[in-house]
């Protein structure tokens, strides 16, 4: 038997790819690494990530989508083509469907692209889908019943804030305020506090080994690291320097940038119908997204929003596991609506 079903989160900074009946077979960084002389990819994916801010100058590696937006389309077309491919979709699935989630402010000349891109690749029917609704479903919401339910999906460019009732989204919010940010205010701090220049992958790592955005618990049960050595680049004297930084600083340096994500999260409630809102109070909001990894961002938005707030089980899978569960019930989902 082969799987016909596939579905695709193209996300800014991951691409997962879900297949029916096996599960997620794909798990890559949307990162490309391209000659600049003559435009030929030369890695897609992890190969391409580990050249980021280690290449020399005539080959670029770049991130096709940024911002939560596609900022180079033909790179991101190739990169789509290239992992679809791996899939080997002409030769063992025969024409499956393909359902992609992509960036929600693409505009509708991107989405026919998109889908011109999956078919080129061996896809028979191409759905493309909102990315909350399809997170909320994956984080294992029945959003198709009556009731409210509120996701905050923080990815690597964008915040989805979404609010669903009966299969569709009633209120929502999306922000260009996310993962790729706060490496931004981390680099910013590091850079004005300690004159040292870091990368990019090292400011996330940073964020994922030390960063919070609660600190109040942080040294409760497991141990856990609240220190970090970092190297980089001395601004005055140009040369290598090891500085250590601490997660309280970490703290401070994101404040702003989670600042934007909370309004934003108040700003859906505001607009939320009573009814709804009072099965948010019942039922939680559930965060998904890599962005839900950030140590002490569900007790962070719990005090704030004062409803209670969970984090998905697999945050950075949601979207992925969302496509597969989707795509079994499209016949009776896309009566309803469906791109
Ligand atoms: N343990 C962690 N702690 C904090 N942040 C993390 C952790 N793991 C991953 N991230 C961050 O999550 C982000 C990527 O999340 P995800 O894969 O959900 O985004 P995406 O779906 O590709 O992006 P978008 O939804 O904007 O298109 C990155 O910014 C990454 O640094």
């Amino acid at each position: 038997m082969f799987a016909k079903d596939i579905g695709i989160d193209l996300g800014t900074a991951n691409v997962l790819i879900h297949v029916k009946g096996k599960g997620i077979v794909l798990n890559e960084p949307s990162v490309v690494a391209l000659d600049k002389n003559t435009n030929k990819v030369l890695a897609v994916g992890e190969e391409a990530r580990r050249m980021v801010g280690r290449t020399p100058g005539n080959i670029v590696a770049i991130r096709p989508l940024k911002d939560g937006v596609i900022a180079d389309f033909d790179v991101t077309e190739a990169m789509l083509k290239h992992f679809i491919n791996k899939l080997n979709v002409k030769g063992f699935l025969s024409k499956p469907r393909i359902l992609i989630c992509c960036p929600t402010n693409i505009t509708s000349v991107e989405q026919k692209a998109i889908r011109e891109a999956a078919e080129k690749s061996g896809g028979k029917k191409i759905y493309l889908e909102e990315e909350p609704k399809v997170a909320a479903i994956g984080a294992g919401m029945d959003i198709f019943n009556p009731t409210g339910n509120m996701v905050v999906d923080i990815g690597g460019g964008t915040t989805d804030v979404a609010v669903l009732s009966m299969g569709d989204i009633v209120t929502a919010q999306s922000i260009k305020m996310a993962g790729d940010k706060f490496d931004h205010e981390i680099l910013n701090y590091i850079k004005r506090e300690y004159k040292l220049l870091i990368g990019e992958r090292t400011a996330e790592d940073i964020k994922i080994n030390i960063g919070t955005v609660f600190s109040v618990n942080r040294e409760d049960g497991e141990e856990v690291q609240t220190e970090m050595d970092i190297r980089g680049r001395d601004m005055v004297s140009g040369l290598p320097r090891t500085i250590t930084v601490t997660s309280k600083e970490i703290e401070g340096a994101l404040k702003e940038s989670v600042a934007v994500i909370v309004q934003a999260a108040k700003n859906v409630l505001e607009k939320t119908p009573p009814e709804l809102s009072a099965d948010i109070i019942d039922r939680g909001v559930i965060i998904t997204g890599g962005g839900a990894l950030l140590h002490g961002m569900d007790q962070l938005l719990a005090e704030e929003l004062k409803v209670p707030v969970f984090k998905a089980e697999n945050p950075m899978d949601c979207v992925a596991v969302g496509t597969g569960m989707m795509l079994e019930n499209i016949d009776k989902i896309s009566r309803r609506k469906i791109g």
